[in-house]
């Protein structure tokens, strides 16, 4: 469960990215973020993963509140929450195996969890049969995918997306749109930022509009607007 309550948010510059944001989405739903460059996108998904404070509001994750979460809290909010991003951010010298081994190591799983968990992961994406690869090797499809696979080993309750197919090809696109759809079969949550509108038009999921830091719409089956 995500719930933002009269959220806003003003950079030092002076410059207010939110102002009084209100959303609740429930575990299990599919929402599409989406809102002109500059609308406060980034901004709100940087504020769930405190990377960046709120001035005002709260800002509930499965019921804990983010705002008040002390420091070495903040590795429980992570795990909960799977994250993949427009450039794929994998590490170019580990193998795609080892790429999403790499998120269990780090908190510290121990090893035949790991042995386990990541072959389960990369099938799921489809991709079983590269898994010994480098991040080089691949296509920027399965490169996503293999960021995919790594932002869901640690089995977060939400995968946010933040423009996921910003750097791929419309067929590649929606290799991974099946993918995240599948994710969120399985039951997560997913919250996805995104320009892409025939991705949104075709998929008739919640769309939240965001516009100069505000909530201009929020339509359960919505369209990406003009
Ligand atoms: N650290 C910062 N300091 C000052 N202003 C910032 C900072 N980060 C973002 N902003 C401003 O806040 C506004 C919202 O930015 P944000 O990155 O959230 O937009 P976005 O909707 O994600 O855009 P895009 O679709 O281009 O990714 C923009 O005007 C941006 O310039």
């Amino acid at each position: 469960m995500i719930e933002l309550v009269n959220v806003s948010k003003t950079f030092s510059d002076g410059h207010r990215a939110l102002s009084n944001i209100n959303i609740k989405i429930d575990n299990g739903e599919f929402v599409f973020l989406v809102g002109p460059s500059g609308a406060g996108k980034s901004t709100l998904i940087k504020l769930l993963l405190k990377e960046t404070e709120a001035d005002q509001g709260k800002i509930l994750i499965n019921d804990k509140d983010v705002t008040r979460l002390k420091r070495k809290e903040i590795p429980f909010l992570r795990r909960s929450i799977g994250v993949v991003f427009q450039d794929f951010r994998l590490l170019q010298e580990k193998t795609v195996y080892e790429n999403v081994a790499f998120a269990m190591e780090v908190i510290e799983a121990p090893a035949k969890d790991i042995r386990r968990q990541v072959p389960i992961v990369l099938s799921l994406v489809g991709l079983s049969k590269k898994s010994n690869l480098y991040p080089s090797q691949l296509s920027g499809g399965e490169q996503q995918r293999v960021s995919l696979a790594r932002a869901m080993v640690n089995g977060p309750s939400i995968l946010i997306a933040d423009e996921p197919t910003g750097n791929l090809d419309p067929d590649t696109s929606w290799e991974i749109m099946k993918s995240i759809n599948e994710i969120n079969r399985r039951g997560t949550t997913i919250l996805m930022a995104t320009h892409a509108k025939e991705i949104v038009n075709a998929m008739k999921k919640r769309v939240i509009a965001i516009e100069e830091g505000t909530i201009a719409r929020d339509d359960m089956k919505g369209g990406y607007g003009i």
